[in-house]
C-alpha cells in the first residue's frame, strides 16, 4: 500500500541475496537477510561485510527500529555492550607466527570485538590477547548476536513477505515504440531540464568562486592597507643590509629592498640622531591612512631601539626631479600630453589630501623630489614628514615653524606678513611644480651658489604668454596650447594672496579643459621687475621658529 511508509527497504541482488535496507543516523545500514519465519516472527540477518561490531559501530538507533533482539524479553529491551579493538592482537600474532594455527583471516578482517559491558574478560581464545577498549554503548542487540554476526531479530505487528521474482524484460520492439512516442516529449523536457540545471550550477559554482576571489582579494589588500611593523632585524633582511642604497634625502638614507612576497621596496631610514621623532610619527600617522593612486603607499615601518624605518612601494623611475628637462635636453622632455597627465595626478592626489578624507591633509612640501613617477609616470606623493592634519571646517592652520622647500614654499608659511596659513599654501608649492614643469627647470637661482640662492618670480612666464621669445621644450608637433594653459594655471597657484589662489579641484577643472578661455593674471612685480628683484633666502628647507598664526580666513 502506497500510502503506508514502509520503514525499510528491500532488495535483491544479481546472486540471489535478499538485502534489507534500514534507516539508521548517520547512514542507512544494510544487512543479509539469511532466513525468516513467520510462525516464531524470526528474520535472522547478518552483515554483507562479515564484521557487525565494526558495521555498527559508527551507528546510531533510533526508537523507530522496526526490530527488536529475539533474545529481549521486555519490549523495548536495550544492551549495556562496550566495544574493543583489537586490531594490535593480529600484529602479535602475526609476528608470533601464530596465524596459520589459529585461522585468524577473520579477525584481520574484523577487529573489533563486542562483549556485554558486564563481563569481565573478553579472552575466549589464546587469538585474543590484547585489545583496546573503545567504548560503551547501549544497543539493541545483545553482545552475543553481534560478535557471532547472526542477529536473530523479532518484530510485532503484520507479517511481511519477500522473496526474488525474475523481472520480465519486454521485447526490444515494444520498447522501442514506447521509447518513441513517449521519449519525444519526455525527452526533450528532460535535457532542457538537465541543461538549466547544468546551466544553473556553473552559473552558481562561478558566483561562488568569483566570491570567493572577491573575499580573498579584499583580505589581502586589507591586510596590506595597514601598514606593517618591521623589527630592525626584518629591515636589514629587506634591504639585503642595507646593500643598494637609491638615495639621499635631507632624514636619512634610502636603500632597495624586497618583501618576501617578492614586492620591491624603498626604505628610508632615518637619522636616529634627528628631532623628538615627530617626523617619524607625523609620516606613520598620516600615511597610514591615506590610499590614493596618487599617494605613495607606506607599507610598513620600523620604531626598534633608537632605528626609525620607513617601507614604501619601490618607484625605480625615481622622483619627477629627474624628468625636468632644459629646453635644450630633447631626450629627457616627455611631451606636453605626459606632463599634462602628470600634473593632473599630482593635483588629484593633493585634492584628495584636501577633501577626500575625514580630516584635512596639508602637505607642506610639494616639490618634484617629492613626488615619484610609476614605470606609467603615474606620479606619487610622498614625504609626509611635514604634514598636518587639521579639520576641514577650519580655513587656516597654527603653525609654530615655517616648513617646506625655499622655492616652494608659500610666502604666508614663510612669513605671516602675507596672510594666513591654509591648504592654499599647499596650491602655491603646486603653482610653482607646476611653472617648473613647463620649463624643465628650477626656479631657483644657483649661479650665485649653494649658500645663497634665490627665489624667482617667473616672470619669464609672462613673456612666454606675451609671445616673447622664451625657450620651453618643443613637442614634435610643436603644440603650445598645453605649456602654455599649465603656465596660466601655474601662475595663478603662485598668487601672494592665498584667497586668490584656486583650490584643487579648479586647478583640476582648469588642466581638464582646453584652456582657451584661461585669464593670464597680472604679474605682481609689473613689466619692469627684474628677475632678482624678489626674495632671496637659504635654499635648504628651513625650519626656524616662528610666532603662532591663529589667523582666520
Ligand atoms: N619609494 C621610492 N621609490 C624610489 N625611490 C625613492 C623612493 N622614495 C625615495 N626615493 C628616492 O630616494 C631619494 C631620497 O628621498 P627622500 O624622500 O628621502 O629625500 P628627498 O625627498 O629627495 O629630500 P627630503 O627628504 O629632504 O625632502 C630621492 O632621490 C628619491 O628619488
Amino acid at each position: 500500500d502506497a500510502s503506508i511508509r514502509c520503514p525499510f527497504n528491500l532488495n535483491c541482488t544479481n546472486n540471489n541475496m535478499k538485502i534489507i535496507e534500514i534507516p539508521t543516523y548517520p547512514v542507512p545500514i544494510k544487512f543479509n537477510i539469511s532466513d525468516i519465519n513467520y510462525e516464531l516472527r524470526t528474520i535472522k540477518l547478518s552483515d554483507p561485510g562479515n564484521c557487525l561490531p565494526q558495521l555498527l559501530l559508527d551507528r546510531n538507533f533510533s526508537s523507530n527500529f522496526p526490530f527488536k533482539d529475539y533474545h529481549s524479553y521486555e519490549f523495548p529491551r536495550q544492551f549495556d555492550v562496550s566495544f574493543f579493538n583489537c586490531s594490535s592482537v593480529v600484529q602479535l600474532i602475526r609476528s608470533s607466527n601464530l596465524m596459520q594455527h589459529h585461522g585468524t583471516q577473520d579477525i584481520i578482517s574484523c577487529p573489533i570485538y563486542v562483549v556485554d559491558s558486564d563481563q569481565e574478560t573478553i579472552v575466549e581464545s589464546d587469538v585474543l590477547v590484547y585489545c583496546t577498549k573503545l567504548f560503551d554503548r547501549v544497543s539493541p542487540f545483545s553482545a552475543y548476536s553481534i560478535q557471532d554476526n547472526r542477529l536473530l531479530l523479532t518484530w510485532s505487528g503484520t507479517n511481511f513477505d519477500i522473496g526474488c521474482l525474475k523481472c520480465k524484460h519486454k521485447s526490444k520492439k515494444t520498447t522501442l515504440v514506447i521509447l518513441f512516442s513517449a521519449g519525444g516529449i519526455i525527452g526533450s523536457t528532460l535535457l532542457l531540464l538537465v541543461l538549466g540545471t547544468i546551466v544553473r550550477i556553473y552559473r552558481y559554482f562561478k558566483m561562488k568562486g568569483e566570491d570567493h576571489v572577491r573575499i580573498e582579494n579584499f583580505l589581502k589588500d586589507y591586510k596590506a592597507l595597514k601598514p606593517t611593523r618591521f623589527s630592525y632585524a626584518d629591515i636589514k633582511r629587506i634591504t639585503n643590509k642595507f646593500k643598494d642604497k637609491i638615495g639621499e634625502g635631507a632624514h636619512g638614507a634610502v636603500y632597495k629592498g624586497k618583501l618576501s612576497s617578492q614586492i620591491l621596496v624603498a626604505v628610508k631610514m632615518l637619522n636616529n640622531t634627528e628631532g623628538d621623532g615627530k617626523e617619524f610619527i607625523n609620516e606613520v600617522g598620516t600615511m597610514g591612512k591615506i590610499h590614493h593612486l596618487n599617494v605613495v603607499r607606506l607599507l610598513g615601518f620600523c620604531a626598534d631601539g633608537f632605528y626609525r624605518g620607513l617601507v614604501y612601494d619601490l618607484f625605480p623611475s625615481g622622483s619627477l626631479q629627474k624628468f625636468l628637462s632644459p629646453p635644450n635636453n630633447k631626450d629627457a622632455f616627455l611631451g606636453w600630453d605626459t606632463l599634462q597627465q602628470i600634473a593632473l595626478g599630482i593635483a588629484n592626489g593633493i585634492e584628495y589630501l584636501h577633501q577626500g578624507c575625514d580630516q584635512r591633509i596639508l602637505h607642506f612640501d610639494i616639490n618634484p623630489h617629492n613626488v615619484l613617477l610609476d614605470e606609467n609616470f603615474t606620479p606619487k606623493i610622498t614625504d609626509f614628514g611635514l604634514a598636518k592634519m587639521c579639520s576641514k571646517n577650519r580655513s587656516t592652520v597654527s603653525m609654530t615653524a615655517a616648513k617646506g622647500t625655499l622655492g616652494y614654499m608659500a610666502p604666508e608659511v614663510f612669513s605671516r606678513n602675507f596672510g594666513n596659513v591654509s591648504y592654499k599654501s599647499d596650491i602655491y608649492s603646486y603653482g610653482m611644480l607646476l611653472l617648473e614643469m613647463v620649463a624643465g627647470r628650477k626656479n631657483t637661482n644657483t649661479t650665485t651658489g649653494e649658500e645663497n640662492l634665490q627665489v624667482l618670480y617667473p616672470d619669464w612666464i609672462h613673456d612666454l604668454l606675451e609671445g616673447g621669445d622664451i625657450q620651453i621644450p618643443i613637442d614634435e608637433e610643436g603644440d603650445f596650447r598645453i605649456p602654455k594653459k599649465m603656465a596660466i594655471v601655474g601662475l595663478r597657484c603662485i598668487q601672494w594672496q592665498p584667497m586668490h589662489r584656486p583650490s584643487m579641484k579648479t586647478v583640476i577643472q582648469m588642466l581638464q579643459g582646453d584652456g582657451d578661455k584661461l585669464k593670464v593674471p597680472s604679474n605682481p612685480f609689473g613689466p619692469t621687475t627684474s628677475t632678482n628683484s624678489t626674495a632671496s633666502t637659504v635654499t635648504k628647507r628651513i625650519n626656524f621658529e616662528l610666532e603662532v598664526i591663529q589667523e582666520l580666513d
